[in-house]
């Protein structure tokens, strides 16, 4: 299809939020309060439930990918740090999390009616991604690569209190800023 002044602004426009989330993902890490068993609560999922809400599926995808690549080439942008042996962490499953559920949050609202109910429910589908690949994952490296012997209750436990109830406000949150910050930023209604 050709491409229209139109189409390259909106590009530019979606690849500059795109850039904006993947640095508010850093001062999101950066905002913590750090818990037992490797957990810390962030304002992470904040943003990274926003950006999928607001961002077409690959966009949101690629800014969530640019911050990985950032963390992973060394630079400390994860809740604590960064570099390759982060894939260690118990906490990396979440990061893991954090990519599967922007490209599908943001793939789940792609055509559908833009209404609160609706960005809710995809990011609900989006925390639970994000718990239970991270879960799975925190069980894993604790109990297997770093020899600490630690039941899913423990895990479950460990991100109940504080963790789930922030990010389930975080995502109410979220559904409320999305649709305003896409009207402001697509004039064409997307
Ligand atoms: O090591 C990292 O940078 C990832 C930290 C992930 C923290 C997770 S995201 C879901 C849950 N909510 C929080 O506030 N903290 C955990």
């Amino acid at each position: 299809m050709e491409k229209t002044l139109t189409n390259i602004n909106l590009d530019v426009k979606s690849m500059v939020l795109c850039s904006i989330f993947s640095a508010l993902y850093v001062v999101g890490a950066f905002i913590q309060i750090p818990l037992p068993n490797s957990d810390y609560f962030t304002l992470q999922y904040l943003f990274i439930i926003l950006s999928a809400m607001v961002l077409s599926p690959k966009k949101a995808l690629l800014s969530v990918c640019i911050y990985l690549a950032l963390g992973l080439a060394g630079f400390p942008v994860f809740a604590a740090g960064g570099g390759i042996t982060y894939i260690l962490k118990p906490s990396f499953g979440y990061l893991i999390g954090f990519a599967v559920s922007s490209y599908i949050v943001s793939y789940l609202l792609n055509n559908r009616n833009k209404k609160f109910s609706n960005f809710f429910m995809a990011g609900i589908v989006g925390f639970l991604i994000i718990y239970v690949i991270g879960f799975i994952y925190k069980y894993t490296a604790l109990n297997l690569f770093m020899g600490v012997k630690t039941p899913w209750l423990v895990i479950f436990l460990g991100a109940f209190p504080i963790d789930m109830p922030g990010d389930l406000i975080a995502t109410i949150l979220a559904a409320i800023l999305a649709p305003k910050i896409r009207r402001a930023v697509y004039a064409d209604g997307r």
